[in-house]
């Protein structure tokens, strides 16, 4: 399966959302037979099945690909993954960085499939909480460590284009297990995730 670039397109959903949005388009007073417009259906159609490819795609599938048996127990930290998803309740994007972090208990996972559960869960019609509590379940299933965490840093342009028009807020949600539940692993998380060091 192509995880980064969606290269098939279902024919039927093609179609339909074709349908639904050249309606749109006429219906938000433009016209779909302007040259500039002809084809937005089809990029639209083809736009939003791309965006939400994460329900075709089963992240315990990724994480087991690339699972290595190691002895092992200091924290890993993969931070800066950058996201872009869409809010469920007005379908606009939200979009920011997750840090995810996991203390391996006897297994690792290659770091990029971190990323790759990012895009699986991002990839849907979503709300950051949700999001943030699945990237971490979905770790914990596949690895079962000794902790993990997951903190996402998201703007909505659902609170900026639209609504309430803030510009600069930027919502925190956060997922521990473990032994991120005890402070003294959680603030050297938040530490290290918030540390400019690279
Ligand atoms: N908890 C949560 N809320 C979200 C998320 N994305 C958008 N929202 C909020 O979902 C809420 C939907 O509220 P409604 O009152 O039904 O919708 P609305 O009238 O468009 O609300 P306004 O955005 O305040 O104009 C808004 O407060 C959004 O800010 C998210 O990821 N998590
Ligand atoms: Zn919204």
């Amino acid at each position: 399966m192509a995880y980064n670039k969606k290269e098939e397109y279902d024919e039927a959903v093609t179609q339909g959302l074709m349908k639904n949005y050249r309606e749109s388009i006429a219906l938000l007073g433009e016209d779909p037979d302007r040259e500039g417009l002809l084809k937005t259906p089809e990029r639209m159609a083809k736009a939003m099945q791309f965006i939400t490819q994460g329900y075709q795609q089963d992240a315990q599938a990724i994480l087991n690909s690339a699972k290595f048996h190691e002895d092992v127990s200091e924290m890993v930290v993969v931070k800066d993954i950058e996201l872009y998803s869409m809010c469920e309740h007005h379908m606009l994007p939200f979009y920011g960085k997750a840090h995810i972090a996991y203390i391996p208990n006897g297994w690792i996972t290659g770091l990029s499939k971190m990323a790759r559960v990012v895009d699986v869960y991002s990839r849907r019609l979503q709300v950051q909480e949700r999001l943030t509590t699945q990237i971490l379940d979905a770790i914990v299933e596949s690895l079962q460590p000794l902790g993990a965490a997951v903190v996402i840093e998201a703007s909505h342009l659902c609170m900026m284009m639209r609504g309430v028009s803030k510009q600069n807020s930027v919502t925190t949600t956060s997922a521990f297990f473990g032994e991120f539940e005890k402070y003294p692993t959680r603030n050297e998380f938040l530490k290290l995730i918030s540390s400019k060091l690279h």
